[in-house]
C-alpha cells in the first residue's frame, strides 16, 4: 500500500444482505449487544432527546457526559475526545474484525445503504452525543450561527433521516496516514470520524491557500496548518466551513506526528468515517 492514501484509493465492498425478518432483528440485537453491551436491547424507537438539561448515559460505561469542543480557528469543526469507553472502543474493533473487512491486504472497507447493525447503533450514539452531550465553545471560536445555541451540528443535518448512509473504514500501519482532501462533493454535509487504537494528529488546511499557490509545490506552511489531536474513541464531526473549506490530513510519516512537545508513537490505527450521499440529480 501507498504509504498515503487519497480518497480514490477506495475498496468497495458488497453492500450487507438488508435484515428485515424475525431471524434478521435477532442478529441485529445479537450484533448491537456484542457492540455496545446489554443497554442496546432498550426500546430502540425510544426518542432522543435534543433539549433540556444534559443527562447522563444509560450505556453502562460508568463514564462521565459527553463534552464537546469547538476547534479554534475551523468553523464547524468540533471534537468530542471521550466519545466511547475503552470496553466500546474494543467491541467496535471485535465487530470490524468480524466484518472480515481488513483480510487479503486491504485496508480499507466501504459500504454504502444497508449499513451493519452494529454501524446503525454507533450512529444513534453519534446523534445522541450530539443531542445531550455538553458543549464548550472556548474563546476565539466562531459559531455558524451566533443567535442559535451552540451544537456540534446544524438542527437540518441532525434530524435528517438517516443520519448516515455510507461508511469507510480505514486500518493504517504505522508510517500510514491520509492526503490533504476535501470530502467528495457526492457526500451532504455532516461527516463525523470515530478514531480507535493508535492516537493521531489530523491537521486541517484552508482550501484556497492550495489555489493561490496552485504552481507552487503543495506543501503549506505548517504553521498556518490547525492540529487536532484524535484520541482512541474520540469522535470528530464536520460540518459547514470544515467540511466544505478545509481540508483534513493525517501525515504519519516517521517523526511527522508530534503533540504537547512529543513525537506520538505510532501503531496501527483504525477510523470510522460516516457519511451521507446526497441524492443522485434525475
Ligand atoms: O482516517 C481518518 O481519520 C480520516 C479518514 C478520511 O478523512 C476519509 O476517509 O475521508
Ligand atoms: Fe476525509
Amino acid at each position: 500500500m501507498q504509504p498515503y492514501k487519497s480518497t480514490s484509493e477506495i475498496h468497495i465492498k458488497g453492500a450487507a444482505a438488508g435484515d428485515d425478518d424475525d431471524d434478521g432483528e435477532l442478529r441485529r440485537r445479537a450484533a448491537l449487544r456484542e457492540a455496545f453491551g446489554d443497554s442496546s436491547e432498550s426500546d430502540p424507537d425510544e426518542p432522543a432527546v435534543c433539549a433540556g438539561p444534559p443527562r447522563s448515559r444509560g450505556a453502562g460505561a460508568g463514564r462521565e457526559q459527553w463534552r464537546w469542543e469547538a476547534v479554534a480557528g475551523v468553523r464547524g469543526l468540533w471534537l468530542c475526545a471521550a466519545f466511547l469507553s475503552a470496553d466500546e472502543q474494543s467491541r467496535l474493533l471485535t465487530a470490524i474484525r468480524r466484518e472480515g473487512w481488513f483480510c487479503d491486504a486491504q485496508n480499507q472497507a466501504m459500504r454504502f445503504g444497508d449499513l451493519p447493525s452494529w454501524i446503525i447503533e454507533l450512529s444513534s450514539l453519534i446523534h445522541e452525543a450530539i443531542c445531550v452531550g455538553d458543549v464548550n465553545v472556548g474563546s476565539g471560536v466562531e459559531l455558524e450561527n451566533e443567535d442559535e445555541d451552540a451544537c456540534p451540528l446544524p438542527s437540518d443535518l441532525l434530524w435528517r433521516e438517516p443520519l448516515f448512509d455510507q461508511l469507510i473504514a480505514n486500518r493504517y500501519e504505522p508510517g500510514e496516514g491520509i492526503c490533504a482532501h476535501v470530502d467528495l462533493m457526492r457526500f451532504d454535509d455532516g461527516i463525523a470520524i470515530v478514531s480507535l487504537e493508535s492516537p493521531c494528529v489530523m491537521h486541517f488546511s484552508r482550501t484556497e491557500q492550495e489555489v493561490a499557490v496552485c504552481d507552487a509545490p503543495k506543501t503549506q506552511d505548517e504553521s498556518t496548518k490547525i492540529p487536532v489531536y484524535l484520541n482512541p474513541g474520540s469522535l470528530v464531526v464536520m460540518s459547514g466551513d470544515a467540511r466544505y473549506l478545509w481540508k483534513h490530513e493525517i501525515n504519519r510519516k516517521p517523526g511527522a506526528q508530534h503533540w504537547g512537545g512529543r513525537e506520538l508513537e505510532q501503531q496501527i490505527r483504525t477510523s470510522i468515517t460516516l457519511r451521507k450521499l446526497l441524492a443522485s440529480p434525475n
